[in-house]
């Protein structure tokens, strides 16, 4: 059973006038332990796809499966499946600078249901920062630390949940070459524990190294490759 999987879904944003159709008719699966890229011009709906698919937007029409579940529509549903199946990785980092790491990395466990108790919390986080290196950065404050080190807080939030699903829209695009590089071993490492990426990207270096390369254009789906060299993780159905 593919871990998430969309048929015919579309987006129109506005009304009238201001209606855009980002995205048309776009059917796709990503299976348990497999790396998706999402490429294609600026302005061709891959952040509109990761927002429908990762559950932070609404679609206007089309069928969304999440392990083989319709993905819900209540409002209250929809947030506690991303708490507990979605882990969230942006290109701005949407870290608080005013905070420390470890504030920035619990964010995700304050809104799981049941409640995790504050210890717990931060025991949590100190292993997620940890497994990204910054075990000496727990409590820095974000603004004290470099580019590519906010993005490994950044990913460090994004995995302190054990998501199934991490979803990245340009990780890569504020980084330095080879900080890049790190970042992308770091997230596809997360494949090991048996979790899913999908990641929207200008860079060609980043989508070589997933196992499937889904070009997009103009609001659909254009091509689609899988990649034999990227290390695969422990794929279910695609
Ligand atoms: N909130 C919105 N309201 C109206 N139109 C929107 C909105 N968000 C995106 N769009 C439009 O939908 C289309 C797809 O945008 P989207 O951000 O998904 O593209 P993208 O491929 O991620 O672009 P980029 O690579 O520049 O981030 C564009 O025409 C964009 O202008």
């Amino acid at each position: 059973m593919a871990l998430l999987r969309a048929s015919g879904l579309s987006k129109t944003y506005g009304q009238g006038r201001l209606r855009v159709e980002a995205l048309r008719e776009v059917s796709l699966s990503v299976g348990v332990g497999e790396a998706v890229a999402l490429m294609g011009p600026s302005g061709c709906g891959k952040s509109t796809l990761l927002n429908l698919l990762g559950l932070t937007l609404p679609v206007t029409s089309g069928e969304l499966l999440v392990r083989g579940e319709p993905a819900p529509t209540r409002e209250r549903d929809r947030a506690r499946l991303r708490n507990e199946f979605f882990g969230y990785l942006h290109q701005e980092f949407a870290i608080v600078e005013s905070d420390t790491v470890a504030a920035n990395v619990t964010i995700p466990l304050e809104y799981t249901r049941p409640r995790i108790g504050r210890r717990q919390r931060l025991e949590r986080a100190r292993r997620a920062v940890e497994s990204v290196g910054l075990g000496w950065a727990l409590r820095r404050r974000a603004a004290e630390l470099s580019g590519g080190e906010r993005q490994r807080v950044a990913i460090a939030r994004a995995l302190v949940n054990e998501p199934h699903l991490v979803i990245a829209d340009e990780p890569t695009a504020a980084l330095d070459l080879a900080t890049a590089r790190e970042i992308v071993t770091l997230l596809l490492s997360m494949r090991q524990r048996g979790a899913s990426i999908l990641v929207a990207t200008h860079d060609p270096r980043v989508a070589e190294r997933c196992d499937r390369v889904v070009a997009m254009s103009d609001g659909g789906l254009a091509a689609e490759r899988t990649n034999p060299h990227a290390a695969t993780g422990n794929h279910g159905s695609t």
